[in-house]
């Protein structure tokens, strides 16, 4: 069963209000950890963000957990384990490997951190199930959802969208349902939205904030932008949606840094010729995201330059040249793009209206990437100047 449904009943607009609830609590700890002009590892705060929005919206978190989340270094160690590297060379074996690899990973699913993950969140359905049932009893109606666990509950065969073993051109996942989730399918659900959503932003964030640091003029730039376009204490929905070049930055960081490229994988279903290789049918298929990222037949001689502004007259060109999949393509394309960008546009609002990024001594220059499942930066060190 794909979770596409539940992005398109949510209202976005209402999670903007959570959002911004943790944008501003992790401000104060900025504020708090920068006080006396020390550096800070942004993306070990992005990550306390990234998980703290996931958790308030999918996983029954009722208020802030920053920086004492007992699900953090739980989280953590899912993208450090051996297994994500068997997940990241998935993509690439032949079908009869790949049912051994899904097979081991179903196993290691069965312990250690995705347990722990499992019976927080079985606990938190659990938990408001009870409540329901408590509220029925004392004639108090259901009311508005609060948050994905509600939608899920609350949602009926109906409401589903189904995708089949295959549609024909390629496969990809292959369960679906119709009927109402079982608490089973709930917490599957909602540890998807966990894994998929808190390391992919919290990276995202750490390599624009990189960027920035390292393109002064790029940040001025932004800055000017977020002062004309956000001058209230609160930031709207509408105000969000005229950050233009915002949107630049972070679609150019995506072009330079993607994210979870091992997702980008299908098996091919129909003889198929892609230049001059014959593909036949049941191959697996890993796109070298990377390297198209940077092809200069699409992106020209600067495609290696941070260059925001390559993006201002439009992107129809660089998709339909098939130049630019950081959330993938198809019917099994990101569903959390949209959720993804509103956080980034949010919290990077909120802090470049009071802070300049700056490199200090422990910056690492250049990025030391690491990691297996999400290629990562080892940390990203930055001094936080106040703004006047
Ligand atoms: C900058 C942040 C993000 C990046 C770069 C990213 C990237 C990707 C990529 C490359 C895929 C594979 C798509 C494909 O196979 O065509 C994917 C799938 C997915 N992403 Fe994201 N993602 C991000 C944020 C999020 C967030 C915030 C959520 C949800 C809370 C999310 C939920 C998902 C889910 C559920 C899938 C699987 C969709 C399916 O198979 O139907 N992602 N993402």
């Amino acid at each position: 069963m794909t979770p596409l449904f539940i992005l398109f009943v949510w209202p976005m607009r209402k999670i903007k209000t959570t959002v911004e609830d943790c944008a501003l609590e992790l401000m104060r700890h900025i504020e708090e950890q920068t006080a006396e002009g020390q550096q800070i590892d942004m993306l070990a705060f992005y990550q306390e963000f990234t998980l703290d929005v996931i958790g308030r919206i999918a996983m029954g978190q009722t208020d802030s957990q920053m920086f004492k989340n007992p699900i953090l270094p739980i989280v953590k160690k899912l993208f450090e384990g051996a297994y994500s590297k068997l997940l990241l060379i998935g993509g690439v074996l032949p079908p009869f490997l790949v049912e051994i690899v899904r097979q081991i990973l179903m196993k290691k699913m069965k312990m250690g951190s995705f347990r722990k993950i499992n019976e927080i969140t079985i606990e938190a359905v659990n938990r408001r199930i009870k409540q329901r049932e408590e509220d029925e009893k004392r004639g108090i109606e259901v009311g508005e959802p609060q948050d994905f666990i509600d939608l899920f509950l609350d949602a009926k065969a109906g409401d589903v969208e189904y995708f089949g073993e295959d549609n024909g051109d390629f496969s990809k996942s292959t369960s679906y349902t119709n009927r109402q989730l079982t608490v089973e399918e709930i917490v599957g659900q909602c540890t998807v939205f966990l894994i998929a959503g808190f390391d992919t932003t919290a990276l995202s964030l750490s390599y624009s904030t990189f960027l920035l640091a390292t393109h002064p003029e790029i940040q001025k730039k932004l800055q000017e932008e977020v002062d004309r376009e956000c001058p209230d204490p609160e930031i709207s929905f509408d105000q969000l949606s005229k950050l233009k070049y915002m949107e630049c930055v972070m679609k150019e960081t995506l072009r330079l840094y993607p994210l979870g490229t091992f997702a980008n994988s299908r098996k091919c279903m129909r003889a198929t010729i892609l230049g001059d290789i014959e593909v036949e049918p049941g191959t697996m298929i890993q796109v070298d995201t990377w390297t198209l990222h940077t092809d200069p037949r699409v992106w020209g001689d600067d495609a290696k330059e941070f260059r925001p502004e390559r993006w201002e007259s439009g992107d129809e060109h660089f998709f339909q040249k098939g130049g630019y999949i950081p959330f993938g393509l198809g019917p099994r394309q990101c569903i959390g793009m949209r959720l993804a960008y509103m956080e980034e546009k949010m919290l990077l609002a909120h802090i470049l209206r009071r802070y300049s990024f700056e490199i200090g001594e422990k910056t690492e220059i250049p990025l030391r990437l690491v990691g297996a499942a999400t290629t990562q930066p080892n940390s990203v060190w930055m001094k936080l100047k106040a703004r006047n």
